[in-house]
């Protein structure tokens, strides 16, 4: 494996500026708090949103299309795979599909964060058994992959995760801290800031997809960085 040049703690300051964060969540708050379809998951450890038939159904069924055609097995970060860890299907959606475009849009003008600074779609699939053990969305500066991270975007953000389908039973995304779980609604869209209101990452965000115990879970997700995301597409 190369080496990757180490971040100074100046880079470390652009690609995971807390102040900068906590300005981020101010922002994406005020916007979701006034806007009437968005409602607030009350909690003071976590600021988590959701928008209930956020996607038609129409759209659902297109993305499910999709993800049947193009998934593969999911992956995790080098250095932090574990076996059984992540065992559901994913795919980067096309980014020049216009619907997908159209989609991508619409999150990002819910939320309030130019798409320049969202990281491309991507669809998952959970079959019976498949799940999303705990973790947090954020980069843990810590690893191995955060220098190369950091530079291709710097810290995620937000995440926005939209339900395209009901499976029968299981597949809810719970946060053990919270001692919440939210079951999945087809179209229904989950914002939450992994930053805390300090602006540095929140451990309270430790999340999961819960093994899929009859049906089949598919989901789109987003995540948003604090800088404009470099794997980004130009068009
Ligand atoms: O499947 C879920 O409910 C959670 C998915 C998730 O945490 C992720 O994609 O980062
Ligand atoms: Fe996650």
């Amino acid at each position: 494996m190369p080496t990757i040049k180490p971040l100074s703690k100046q880079d470390t300051l652009k690609y995971a500026n807390p102040k900068r964060m906590a300005e981020i969540g101010r922002d994406v708050t005020d916007t979701l708090n006034a806007n009437p379809h968005v409602q607030w998951l009350e909690s003071p450890h976590v600021q988590l949103y959701v928008c209930q038939n956020f996607l038609s159904d129409k759209d659902c069924d297109l993305l499910v299309k999709m993800i049947d055609a193009d998934s593969q097995p999911s992956t995790l970060y080098e250095g932090t795979e574990k076996e059984g860890y992540r065992t559901s299907d994913s795919c980067n959606v096309d980014p020049h599909d216009p619907d997908i475009k159209r989609i991508d849009q619409m999150i990002c003008d819910l939320m309030g964060i130019p798409a320049s600074h969202s990281e491309i779609l991507q669809g998952q699939r959970y079959k019976v058994g498949q799940e999303f053990k705990d973790h947090h969305d954020f980069f843990h500066e810590s690893e191995q992959y955060w220098p190369t991270e950091a530079r291709a975007g710097g810290q995620r953000t937000w995440t926005a995760m939209a339900y395209l389908n009901e499976p029968e039973e299981g597949g809810g995304t719970a946060f053990p801290q919270l001692t919440y779980s939210v079951a999945p609604r087809k179209g229904m869209l989950l914002m939450w800031n992994n930053m805390g209101i300090d602006g540095k990452p929140n451990l309270n965000t430790l999340h999961a997809g819960t093994p899929v115990i009859r049906g089949t879970k598919y989901i789109i997700t987003k995540w948003f960085r604090l800088n404009a995301w470099r794997g980004a597409p130009t068009n």
